[in-house]
């Protein structure tokens, strides 16, 4: 099996336990097992590990593939995740979030909205041809969003002026899609080299 699908898979089983762990009932004693058990996996999985000034090897960065992103990454545990595909400027993405994004029962957390509503629009932004980063995010919550529900989201860039591109973006069902439930309006900024160099010279270099 290639690498990014091990990575992959390991997500999967991740996203498993995380689920698991946030909805079990099951008594303390079975939790203080599972717990002494995961981290005997954990310490096999430590032996080799990277620095945050290393590029994850399964990445491909100039190719926008990243595995550990937290919200669309297939090897995150964190990760709903958001599968997301551009069709003529617009980005589309679709995720179900699970009792562990939970803020007011029943609903997702706010800031989870907003990371999702983040990515999306920096897609968008990637997607036009001025890849930027995000100096603000302006969030209207209209209504909740439910928790194990699938979910709409969509995004395009509405303006471009130098290195400042507008972007903005919306939270919908998948069952109804004209509703809003939750909007954001973004904007991003293009790095000049030597920010560019400044952030993330080591990296590059590596
Ligand atoms: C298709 C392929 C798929 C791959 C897709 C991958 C998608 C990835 C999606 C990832 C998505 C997740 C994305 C993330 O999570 S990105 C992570 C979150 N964002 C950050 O950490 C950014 C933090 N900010 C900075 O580092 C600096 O602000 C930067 C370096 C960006 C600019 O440096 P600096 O601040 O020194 O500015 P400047 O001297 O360059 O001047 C630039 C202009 O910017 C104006 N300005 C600054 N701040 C603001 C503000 N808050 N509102 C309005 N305007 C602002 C400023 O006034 C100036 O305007 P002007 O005077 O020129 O008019």
């Amino acid at each position: 099996m290639e690498r990014r699908e091990a990575i992959t898979e390991l997500g999967e089983a991740l996203r498993l336990l995380v689920d698991q762990a946030t909805t079990t009932e099951m008594p303390a004693d079975d939790l203080l097992r599972a717990a002494a058990e995961l981290r005997e996996v954990a310490a096999r999985l430590g032996v080799r590990t990277r620095d945050r000034s290393t590029l994850a090897s399964a990445d491909d960065l100039l190719g926008g593939v990243r595995m550990y992103n937290p919200v669309t990454g297939g090897g995150s545990a964190l990760a709903p995740p958001l599968h997301i595909e551009v069709v003529a400027g617009v980005a589309i993405g679709r995720c179900t979030l699970g009792l562990a994004f939970e803020g007011p029962p029943r609903f997702a957390h706010g800031g989870v909205s907003a990371m999702l509503l983040d990515q999306i629009l920096g897609h968008a932004v990637v997607a036009s041809g001025n890849p930027g980063m995000t100096v603000r995010l302006d969030m209207v919550y209209r209504a909740p969003v439910p928790l194990c529900t699938p979910l709409r989201l969509t995004a395009e860039v509405q303006q471009v002026d130098g290195r400042r591109v507008t972007a903005t973006g919306t939270i919908a069902t998948e069952a109804e899609p004209d509703t809003v439930l939750v909007s954001a309006s973004g904007t991003f900024m293009g790095l000049r080299a030597d920010q560019t160099k400044r952030l993330f010279g080591p990296v590059l270099k590596a």
